[in-house]
C-alpha cells in the first residue's frame, strides 16, 4: 500500500488492439478496503482493464501501480503472489472438485503452500460465502449461484489486498443477487479487502459502492459518488445513447 492508502492506481493506461483503441489514457485508484464500482456500456473497455490489471495483456502506455510497486508487464502467474484474485464473467470453478478443494486451490496458491495456514483460510473463506453447509457438494452438482459464491471465496482465501470482481451477478435472481450483495458487502467489512466491481446491474452498484467509474469507449467519463454519477450528463448520454434534455 502507498502511504496515503492507495491500494492500486493505475497511471494513463492506453491499450490499443491494432488500430483499435479500447482504453485511452486511464486514471484510476483504489484505496485501503475501498469498494468501487466500474460500469459502462458494452464493448466500453471493462474486461480489457482488468486484463491489463492482471497482466494479462500488457498496456500499450501507462502504468499499473499495486501497493506502490510498479507491476507494468509483470508475468500473470504472479499477479494473484501479489495479492490480487480475481473471478471471472463466465465462472472458472474446478467441476469434478468438492467445494472446499476449490478454495483449498485458492489458499494453497495465496498462502506459499502451507497447507496447514491454507485450510483454515479455506474454511473461513467458505463460511464468509455462505458455503459451509456444502463445503464436500461437488462444485458440478452446484448451482450457478453457489459457483460464483465459490470463485469469490476462492478468491478470498488467496489472502489478497485486492479483488477484482467481473460481473458476479450475471445469471442470478433477485433473491441470489440480495445475496451476493450481502456477502460482497462483507468481504470488504470483515476482511478489509479492497474490491473493484464490473457490473452490468448498475442499481446494485449504486446502492452498494461508496464510489462509481464509468468507461465509455476506452475513455473514464466519470468518477464519483453513486449520487454524483447518476446525475453525470456524460453518464445519461452513454448508457441513452443521446444527448440528455
Ligand atoms: N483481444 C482483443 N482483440 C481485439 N479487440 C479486442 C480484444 N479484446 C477486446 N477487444 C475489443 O475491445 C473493446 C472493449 O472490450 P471489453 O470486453 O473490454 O469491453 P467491456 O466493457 O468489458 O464489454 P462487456 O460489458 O460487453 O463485457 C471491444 O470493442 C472489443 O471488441
Amino acid at each position: 500500500m502507498q502511504p496515503d492508502g492507495t491500494v492500486l492506481c493505475l497511471e494513463a493506461v492506453t491499450k490499443r488492439f491494432g488500430g483499435l483503441v479500447v482504453l485511452d489514457g486511464i486514471d484510476l485508484a483504489v484505496g485501503r478496503s475501498e469498494l468501487v464500482g466500474l460500469i459502462g456500456p458494452n464493448g466500453a473497455g471493462k474486461s480489457t482493464l482488468f486484463n491489463v490489471i492482471t497482466a494479462i495483456y500488457a498496456p500499450t502506455r501507462g502504468k499499473v501501480l499495486f501497493g506502490g510497486r510498479d507491476i507494468t508487464g509483470a508475468q500473470p502467474h504472479h499477479i494473484c503472489r501479489f495479492g490480487i484474485a480475481r473471478t471471472f464473467q463466465l465462472v472458472r470453478t474446478f467441476l469434478t472438485m468438492t467445494a472446499f478443494e476449490n478454495v483449498m486451490v485458492g489458499a494453497v496458491y495465496g498462502g506459499g503452500g502451507r497447507v496447514r495456514h491454507a485450510a483454515e483460510a479455506a474454511e473461513q473463506a467458505l463460511e464468509l460465502v455462505g458455503l459451509a453447509a456444502k463445503r464436500n457438494v461437488t462444485t458440478a452438482h452446484m448451482t450457478l449461484s453457489d459457483r460464483r459464491l465459490l470463485e469469490i471465496a476462492r478468491a478470498v482465501a488467496s489472502s489478497p489486498a485486492l479483488l477484482l470482481l467481473d460481473e458476479p451477478m450475471a445469471g442470478l435472481n433477485p433473491t441470489e443477487i440480495r445475496q451476493m450483495v450481502e456477502v460482497i458487502r462483507r468481504t470488504r467489512s470483515e476482511k478489509g479487502i479492497s474490491i473493484l466491481w464490473v457490473e452490468h446491474k448498475v442499481d446494485a452498484i449504486m446502492k452498494v459502492c461508496s464510489r462509481v467509474v464509468v468507461l465509455d469507449h476506452g475513455v473514464k467519463i466519470a468518477d464519483g459518488t453513486p449520487a454524483e454519477i447518476v446525475a453525470n450528463r456524460k453518464v445519461i448520454e452513454a448508457y441513452l445513447g443521446e444527448p440528455a434534455a
